[in-house]
């Protein structure tokens, strides 16, 4: 009894532990469940996050995820964990590869970018940097497209550089010379008074910061009005050519007329003269042949009143002739008068042209063209007579320091005063003209080697003393002065260019001064 007692508690006990392990079983089972459902939820998103890197390995993982719904099939999806498994290893070094062969292309294309000249300096540094970036390896796909959309930023900002800069040219120093030239040019032309403010305007420009388009505008400005004027100045040769040929027309047809009634006066006279010498010839055979002097009487006196009217006849041709000629001579003259009057209107106006061609219009003092031609005259005066030639070159000091502290009209002005000292300081008999900007040449004939320094030095003096104020600002301008006197046997080239030589050494020496070579 004791035994089976014994046996049943054992068994009893052991059912105990049986369902304590079967429940421990059970909560390990829950456990495991809820473990490997997790796990397969990981690897159904994982699965998914790598979707789209290579068709093999979305086919499988594809499969992968619909063996795991099924625990069941867990162990079935083993071989393919493992396919998968050597699927990935594989992918990863392929995108490694990739990753850096994309790399090494970034930085062949930003060595491009780094030729391209026109980028503005920043973006050069910031390519620059970007560059060394690009020295280190590229460990996810990440890194590689932030790269990408920096590239496309450089090259959009260079496209808009270069789109922006396609109708912009820089300004270079030729550029400059350019407009400085052009400048000086139409200063020495003479315009028409309704286009000297444009002018003026456009010289502003010219000689202040240009850009390539602001020269290429007064260019073509000029142009235009040159244009303008030489149709003008054609046209009105024209109308003085086809007046000129209408009064011609006029002249021909009184001169036609004329001769055609004188062609037809003639033949009347003619015809007179031969009735004159009938009744004339009639007359002396009525003397000869009749002798009872009252028949004679008689025969005489109709023979005589023929001629009378033959006669009056003639003297009255002759006077309608007379009055015709008149006429025609009177339309004539009046013609000639017209023509004349024409012609001498064109004359005037050609030789007002011809002054104003010999004007600097900004002065109003001769220009270089005149002072060509008064050297050429005063240098064969110098010649023929041995008398002496000076010439002397002037220049205003820091003359550019005027224009940019007061603008360039203030700049004009100053000229137009300076020219105007200029000239009240000649006799008549010395000249001066504007050689080009702040530059003044004087001929002086007829001046000792004593006097000249004298004389150039009180010149200098006056300009000094002039009192100019700009801005309330009461501004001292000076002059400096290169001279030298026509030697034997030089040319005046030569002699010009010595005293241009002095004018450089009065300049270097300090300016306000003279300097004469001799
Ligand atoms: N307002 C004005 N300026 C002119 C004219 N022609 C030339 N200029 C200016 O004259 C100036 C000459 O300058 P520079 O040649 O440098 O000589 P500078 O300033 O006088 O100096 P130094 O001659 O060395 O003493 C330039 O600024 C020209 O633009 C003109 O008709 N009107």
């Amino acid at each position: 009894m004791k035994e089976s007692d014994t046996a049943i508690s054992q068994i009893t006990l052991m059912k105990q532990k049986l369902h304590a392990a079967k429940l421990a079983l059970d909560e390990i089972t829950t456990d495991r469940n809820d473990k490997l459902k997790t796990l397969i939820q990981f690897i159904s998103h994982l699965s998914l996050a790598c979707k789209g890197q290579n068709i093999e390995l979305d086919n499988k993982l594809a499969k992968l995820r619909h063996h795991m719904h099924n625990f069941e099939q867990i162990d079935d999806a083993l071989p393919e964990l493992i396919d998968i498994e050597r699927l990935l290893k594989a992918q990863y070094s392929h995108t490694m590869s990739r990753l850096e062969d994309s790399r090494l292309g970034l930085t062949r294309v930003i060595r491009q970018i780094q030729r391209i000249n026109s980028a503005p300096d920043k973006l050069k540094k910031e390519i620059t940097y970007f560059k060394q970036d690009l020295g280190k390896p590229f460990h996810t796909v990440w890194e590689y497209i932030p790269k990408v959309e920096k590239l496309i930023f450089f090259y959009e900002e260079i496209l808009k550089q270069e789109i922006s800069g396609a109708d912009h040219y820089d300004i270079l120093p030729q550029h400059i010379q350019l407009a400085r030239e052009l400048a000086a040019k139409i200063a020495e032309v003479e315009f028409r008074k309704d286009q000297r403010d444009q002018i003026l305007v456009i010289k502003e420009v010219l000689l202040g910061d240009i850009n390539v388009d602001g020269l290429l505008e007064a260019y073509q400005t000029i142009l235009s009005l040159l244009l303008d004027n030489i149709a003008r100045e054609k046209t009105a040769s024209q109308d003085f050519l086809f007046a000129l040929n209408d009064a011609l027309t006029i002249v021909r047809d009184v001169v036609n007329n004329t001769y055609n009634n004188s062609q037809r006066s003639e033949q009347l006279k003619g015809q007179l003269n031969k009735e004159i010498n009938l009744r004339v010839n009639n007359a002396d055979a009525i003397v000869v042949d009749i002798d009872n002097i009252t028949e004679l009487k008689t025969q005489l006196t109709v023979q005589l009143s023929s001629l009378r009217d033959a006669l009056s006849r003639k003297e009255a041709l002759e006077q309608r002739e007379q009055a015709i000629l008149r006429k025609s001579i009177d339309s004539m003259r009046k013609e000639l008068n017209a023509m004349s009057n024409e012609a001498n209107t064109y004359k005037e106006k050609l030789f007002e042209h011809q002054k104003l061609n010999l004007l600097d219009p900004l002065t109003q003092l001769s220009n270089r063209t005149a002072l060509e031609d008064r050297m050429e005259q005063e240098y064969r005066n110098h010649m023929r007579y041995k008398t002496p030639l000076w010439i002397a070159i002037t220049d205003i000091d820091h003359f550019k320091s005027i224009n940019d502290n007061f603008g360039h009209s203030t700049g004009d002005k100053t000229l137009q005063v300076i020219a105007m000292a200029l000239k009240n300081s000649l006799r008549d008999s010395e000249f001066v003209a504007r050689y080009g900007g702040e530059e003044f040449v004087l001929l002086l004939p007829d001046i000792t080697d004593e006097h000249i320094s004298l004389m150039l030095n009180r010149v200098r003096e006056k300009i000094k003393n002039i009192p100019f104020k700009f801005k309330n600002q009461r501004i001292t301008v000076t002059l400096s002065i290169g001279a030298a006197q026509v030697m034997e046997n030089e040319t005046l080239e030569e002699a010009f260019e010595r005293a241009d030589a002095a004018l450089y050494q009065a300049k270097n020496n300090g300016r306000d001064r003279v300097v004469i070579d001799i």
